[in-house]
């Protein structure tokens, strides 16, 4: 059982190692690879003398190779942090293990190792110095060589909330095709439009067989609804079902929802894995390099800033915006506009701008105009918000499920513009705008999220089999992992307005930066960030 991983266990396999060193003497990649190398002696080296000289240098080699391997495992453990997640064994200590059907897998039988080892960690950070603390990791997904539970003891279900992403399909797919073909489990349930759904209808049954073609359709197969979660009533019906794995496919709001229902899961103590997949179009969700159907998004939305660019580049003062998704992050917006290359200005949520002045808006766009006749502005919905807010008057909704309904933005600034250059410049702009939004959430994902899909979709499932629950997947570095769900929900991911990436926009685009270092200082970012963005 690999449950109880921490730092701990490097020590006591390094400790072992050390203290019995004739038996595990093995050469290991990080240690001294030449202290190895003058081990190896000429063949003809064959009198007592020579062969006791040999064996006490070899002692003596040994002895030096063992304690730099010493100091250099007590330096590797230096900071080692596991952010490991939990176990059903946590609170149901007696639960039986089962040997992974995957053993007797055709399709695995030649694969070197099946079973991802207990020992494996995925590093949260992959650039770091030599003398750098080795900092936060997390389990790696993958199968486990044990189980705890039985394929046909397993009632798994599925559900989908908050707002549509490409790839929602994908992944039902293979949670479905992934427990079943890895697995052999044959029961599992859709819920119906989101949490509501546990208590407010009926489940249907999933079986590869009925999503075999879903990955090939926009938004979700199982519909989705934002609000109506109530755990008590969630939980209920689970253990009223006898559902035993529940997969959790949704936002930052879905992912505090399925904290809490792991939470009641334990205080119940329900053998229930809860799996969560993370979805946002954003791209807003912490520690996870990239969340499924980004990729799609930025694409679909090179298609709105190319109509946008051929609009603008037929008439007179074209001027378009197009306002992409991101609510407190500037991501879809900061990718299309660098893929793009013909988008002029791109407005975020992070980085406050302002339309008069010197260095403002309406300065850029009118010498965009002189020097080019045209220019197209990129706009996140999130970008500008307490300007217009300010500016019409207006008090803040909420949706369903709690979040802030935000003011649309596109329309507000195609009109600031437009009555900018008509009253102020007295010069008339030919003002196109387009809103894409539901266009780019509502299309099937590409294929390089249908694949990052189907990996999200099956780490999910080797969790919830290997007894792991309350957790979230997502590739961490490059490499899938089994994240806390807190850590996920902690905060959001933002555009850093001090990092490399926006500075590539800003350099592509000749755009102002709006932001000075002096606003940045009054901002509490650290001085020495200042100092970085003004070498
Ligand atoms: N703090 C929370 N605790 C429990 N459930 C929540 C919480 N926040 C949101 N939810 C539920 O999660 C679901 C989706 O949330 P929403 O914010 O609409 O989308 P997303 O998951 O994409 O962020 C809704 O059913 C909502 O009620
Ligand atoms: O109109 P809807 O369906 O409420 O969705 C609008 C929101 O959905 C999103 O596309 C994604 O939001 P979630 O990740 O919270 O689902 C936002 O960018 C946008 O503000
Ligand atoms: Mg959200």
């Amino acid at each position: 059982m690999d449950i109880s991983l921490s730092s701990s266990l490097f020590e006591i396999s390094s400790s072992s190692f050390l203290s019995s060193p004739s038996t595990s003497f093995s050469p290991q990649p990080s240690l001294e690879p030449n202290a190895f190398k003058s081990l190896c002696f000429p063949p003809n080296l064959r009198s007592r003398s020579r062969i006791f000289l040999r064996k006490s240098l070899l002692s003596r080699q040994k002895l030096r190779v063992i304690k730099a391997a010493q100091s250099s495992k007590q330096a590797q453990n230096d900071g080692f942090v596991l952010e490991d997640v939990p176990h059903l064994t946590h609170f149901l200590p007696d639960l039986q293990s089962y040997p992974n059907p995957l053993q007797k897998s055709q399709a695995y039988a030649i694969v070197k190792n099946t079973f991802v080892s207990p020992e494996d960690v995925v590093a949260q950070n992959i650039v770091i110095q030599k003398d750098s603390p080795r900092g936060i990791h997390f389990r790696r997904a993958g199968p486990r060589e044990k189980v705890y539970f039985k394929p046909e003891e397993v009632r798994a279900c599925i559900v989908t909330c908050g707002g549509l992403c490409p790839g929602m399909n994908t992944v039902i797919r293979e949670i479905v095709c992934g427990l079943n073909y890895m697995y052999d489990v044959q029961d599992i349930l859709g819920i119906e439009e989101g949490y509501r759904g546990f208590y407010s209808k009926n489940t249907l049954k999933l079986s590869p067989k009925v999503v075999d073609d879903i990955h090939k359709r926009g938004g979700t197969f199982l519909r989705t609804s934002r609000g109506g979660h109530d755990t008590h009533k969630i939980v209920d019906n689970i253990q009223d079902r006898g559902i035993n794995q529940v997969y959790i496919i949704g936002g930052d709001g879905t992912q505090r929802g399925a904290a809490v229902i792991y939470e009641e899961v334990k205080k119940r103590g329900l053998q229930v894995s809860v799996a969560g997949i993370p979805k946002t179009i954003d791209n807003d969700i912490a520690v996870i390099d990239k969340s499924f159907g980004f990729d799609t998004a930025v694409e679909e939305a090179q298609r709105a800033i190319n109509a946008a660019h051929v609009e603008v580049l037929s008439v007179e003062n074209g001027v378009g915006i197009v306002k992409l998704m991101g609510r407190y992050s500037g991501f879809i917006a900061m990718h299309a506009t660098l893929a793009s290359r013909d988008v002029d200005c791109c407005l975020i949520p992070e980085s406050p701008f302002y339309l008069e002045g010197k260095g403002g808006l309406f300065n850029f766009i009118e010498e965009r105009l002189k020097e080019n006749g045209h220019l197209v502005i990129v706009i996140a919905e999130g970008a500008g918000q307490e300007y217009a807010t300010a500016d019409l008057n207006a008090s803040a909704d909420k949706d369903a499920s709690g979040n802030q309904l935000l003011l649309d933005v596109g329309p507000w600034l195609s009109q600031k513009i437009k009555d900018y250059f008509t009253k102020v410049k007295k010069m008339a702009v030919n003002m196109k705008y387009i809103d894409p939004t539901y266009m780019i959430r509502a299309i099937p994902s590409n294929a390089s999220d249908n694949i990052y899909c189907t990996l999200l979709a099956h780490s999910a499932v080797h969790g919830a089999m290997a007894g792991y629950t309350g957790f979230t997947v997502g590739p961490v570095s490059s490499r899938h992992a089994y994240i806390p769900i807190a850590r996920v929900t902690e905060r959001q991911n933002t555009v850093e307005l001090t990092g490399r990436m926006w500075a590539r926009v800003l350099s592509s685009t000749n755009q102002p930066s709006f932001v000075t270092p002096q606003d940045l200082i009054q901002d509490g970012v650290q001085k020495e960030t200042v100092k970085e963005i003004n070498k």
